[in-house]
C-alpha cells in the first residue's frame, strides 16, 4: 500500500493491557499485507532489555520517554499496523501525533474480560506482577478509569471480547474498507 495521500499511513491499535492489541495487530497486518510493529517489542530490541528490566532499572518515567520517542520515529516509516502499549495514549502529546499520521483504533474490552485475561498473565506486565489478589481488580479498574478518556479519542472503537481475534480482523477489515483504508 503506497503512503496515503492524507498522510495517515499507519493503523494504530490502542487499548488497555490485555485488550488484544499485540495479538490482533499481528493478524491484521498479515491480512492487509502490511508490516507489523509492536511498541513493546521494538523498545525491547532497541534497549536490549525487557520491559520488566526497563521498569525495574530505569523506572516507569524512562519507559514512557522511550514510548514517546518510538512514536515520533514512526513518522518516517512506511505504512504499518502498530500496536501500542496500554499506557502510551495517556502520554502528553501522544494522541495528537497518532492522529496526525495514522488511523487510531481502540480495542474496547470490558473490565471483567480484562481481569480474566490479565490474571493469567500478570507476570508479563511490570505494573501488575507484584499485585496481591486483593489489589489486582481495584488496581486494574482504577487505571482503566484513568485511561478510558484517552482511548475514547480513537477514530474507530471496536469491541474485542465476544469474537475470536481472527473474527475481529474480519470486522476490522470491513470497517477499514468503509474508511478507504
Ligand atoms: N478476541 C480475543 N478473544 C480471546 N482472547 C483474546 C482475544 N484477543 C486477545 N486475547 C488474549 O488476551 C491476551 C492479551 O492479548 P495481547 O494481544 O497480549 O493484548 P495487549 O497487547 O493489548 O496487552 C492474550 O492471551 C491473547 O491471546
Ligand atoms: O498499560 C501499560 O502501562 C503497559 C502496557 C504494556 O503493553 P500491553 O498493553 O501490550 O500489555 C507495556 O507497555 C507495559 O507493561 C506498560
Ligand atoms: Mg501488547
Amino acid at each position: 500500500m503506497e503512503e496515503r495521500k492524507d498522510g495517515k499511513q499507519h493503523i494504530f491499535l490502542i487499548g488497555f493491557m490485555g485488550s488484544g492489541k499485540s495479538t490482533v495487530g499481528e493478524l491484521l497486518a498479515e491480512r492487509l499485507s502490511l508490516p507489523f510493529i509492536d511498541s513493546d517489542r521494538e523498545i525491547e530490541k532497541s534497549e536490549g532489555k525487557s520491559i520488566d528490566e526497563i521498569f525495574s532499572r530505569e523506572g516507569e518515567k524512562a519507559f514512557r520517554d522511550m514510548e514517546l520517542n518510538f512514536l515520533v520515529e514512526l513518522k518516517g516509516l512506511k505504512p504499518s499496523v502498530v500496536s501500542l502499549g496500554g499506557g502510551l495514549p495517556a502520554i502528553n502529546g501522544a494522541l495528537e501525533l497518532m492522529h496526525q499520521f495514522g488511523l487510531v483504533i481502540y480495542l474496547n474490552t470490558s473490565l471483567l474480560t480484562l481481569i480474566q485475561r490479565l490474571k493469567n498473565e500478570k507476570d508479563l506486565r511490570p505494573l501488575l506482577k507484584d499485585l496481591s489478589d486483593a489489589e489486582f481488580h481495584p488496581f486494574v479498574e482504577d487505571l482503566l478509569s484513568q485511561r478510558v478518556h484517552f482511548y475514547k479519542q480513537a477514530k474507530l472503537i471496536m469491541p474485542n471480547e465476544r469474537n475470536s481475534p481472527i473474527e475481529l480482523v474480519d470486522k476490522l477489515t470491513k470497517e477499514l474498507n468503509k474508511l478507504n483504508y
